[in-house]
């Protein structure tokens, strides 16, 4: 990541974690009290992580930042109900995210 797009992911990172949708995805989800997570999500990801991450510098493209945030929404779409609390968030925050990040990019 160049400095001018590390600044990029970081602000988009910081909107998310800000957003009012965001509240399932802030840290990893608790498989203990999600039984079958582990088995069904085969690539746990999660706001938290992403920051972890970036603060350590694992990102060494905006593309693999991307993808990492398309994980967070395509594991809730495997395991929530579209119309569940958190299936509802997950759908909102990635056209939030999608936006944002086409307006940026
Ligand atoms: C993103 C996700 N996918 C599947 C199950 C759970 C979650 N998130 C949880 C995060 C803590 C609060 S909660 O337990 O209500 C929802």
């Amino acid at each position: 990541l160049t400095n001018k797009e590390l600044a990029l992911v970081m602000t988009v990172l910081d909107e998310l974690d800000k957003h009012e949708d965001s509240w399932p995805f802030l840290f990893p989800v608790n498989t203990k009290h999600f039984s079958t997570y582990k088995r069904i999500i085969k690539n746990p990801m999660d706001l938290s992580t992403i920051r972890s991450k970036l603060e350590g510098g694992i990102y060494k493209t905006k593309e693999s930042f991307v993808d990492d945030v398309r994980t967070i929404f395509d594991n809730c779409e495997t395991f929530n109900e579209d119309q569940s609390p958190v299936g509802k968030a997950g759908h909102i925050l990635r056209l939030y995210f999608e936006r944002r990040w086409a307006e940026l990019t």
